[in-house]
């Protein structure tokens, strides 16, 4: 079996780990690179993965996954290329780092793969969008989509519209995470015990993210079928578009968007 490296194990690259751990990859084929010395210790004891500090050593590794932040990827590039071989394959989960950036940093012929996941991988919920870089054939892309595929859905983008996607699915479990945290304090202020308002909360989301994937309806179609005419879902919609909550995930978007290409750049 093909070995993987995954080069920095912080909150996505544990993600993905613990996700080819799940999927039955054989912890003995994979090797974590990871510079905290606590960190690299807590990853050893709960996976039993070898892990260690120097990311030359990951080099040997026929794929090798990076998920470092962009701001330090030009470092890591820079340590692991004397090492890097012609055919191997590097699969880069940084937000904004293009393929063409990584390859001008790794011996020609190295097949690069970007990836935009995010961290419902952590439950096989995982949303990953794929795109090849200058060397890469049907072989690498395939096995970057067999990787992502053992945490959740992958589809195939044009690398030139992975700055959107970072901005709708890459940062998008955080926009969740803050509308179900305003409805739960809305909840508190309505009198509900915090418990019980996240458990509402909670389940809505779930109920609802159910619907959507389960029916395929369009999210208005199912938005109507809970606003009865001069009910309450109406009353609170109107506050809604007067607070101008549409308008502003759109700035939000434009924003991630615009953050991801800065970073790239
Ligand atoms: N957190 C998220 O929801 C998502 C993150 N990403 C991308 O994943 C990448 C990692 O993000 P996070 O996990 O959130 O960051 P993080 O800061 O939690 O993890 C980065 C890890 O890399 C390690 N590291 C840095 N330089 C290293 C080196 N030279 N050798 C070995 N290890 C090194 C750090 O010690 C840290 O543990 C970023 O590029 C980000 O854009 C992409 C999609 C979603
Ligand atoms: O906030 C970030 O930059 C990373 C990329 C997408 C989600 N988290």
């Amino acid at each position: 079996m093909k070995r993987t490296a995954v080069i920095g194990a912080g909150v996505m690259g544990e993600t993905l780990l613990s996700g080819l751990i799940r999927a039955g990859r054989a912890v003995d084929q994979l090797v974590v690179v990871e510079k905290r010395a606590e960190r690299a210790a807590e990853l050893k004891e709960k996976y039993g993965v070898e892990v260690v500090a120097d990311v030359a050593a990951a080099a040997s590794a026929e794929t090798v996954l990076l998920v470092v932040k962009p701001q330090d990827m030009a470092d890591v590039l820079g340590d692991i290329a004397p090492a890097l071989r012609r055919g191997q394959l590097l699969v880069s989960l940084a937000a904004g780092i293009t393929t063409g950036f990584i390859e001008s940093h790794v011996p020609d012929g190295v097949a690069v793969v970007r990836v935009m996941p995010n961290t419902p991988a952590l439950v096989d919920e995982g949303m990953a969008a794929i795109s090849p870089g200058t060397h890469c054939d049907a072989a690498h892309l395939a096995e970057a989509e067999e990787l992502m595929a053992s945490v959740g859905r992958v589809v195939h983008v044009p690398e030139k519209l992975q700055d959107a996607v970072t901005a709708i699915s890459g940062s998008g479990p955080a926009y969740v995470f803050f509308v179900v945290e305003a409805m739960i304090e809305g909840g508190v202020h309505l009198g509900l015990p915090r418990t019980v308002a996240h458990e509402l909360a909670v389940q809505t989301l779930f109920g609802s993210a159910m619907m959507l994937r389960e029916t395929g309806e369009h999210p208005a179609v199912l938005r109507e079928q809970v606003t009865s005419p001069g009910g309450t879902t109406a009353a609170a919609l109107r506050e809604l578009e007067v607070h101008r909550v549409r308008a502003a995930f759109l700035a939000a978007l434009e924003a991630a968007r615009d953050r991801s290409r800065e970073l790239g750049s």
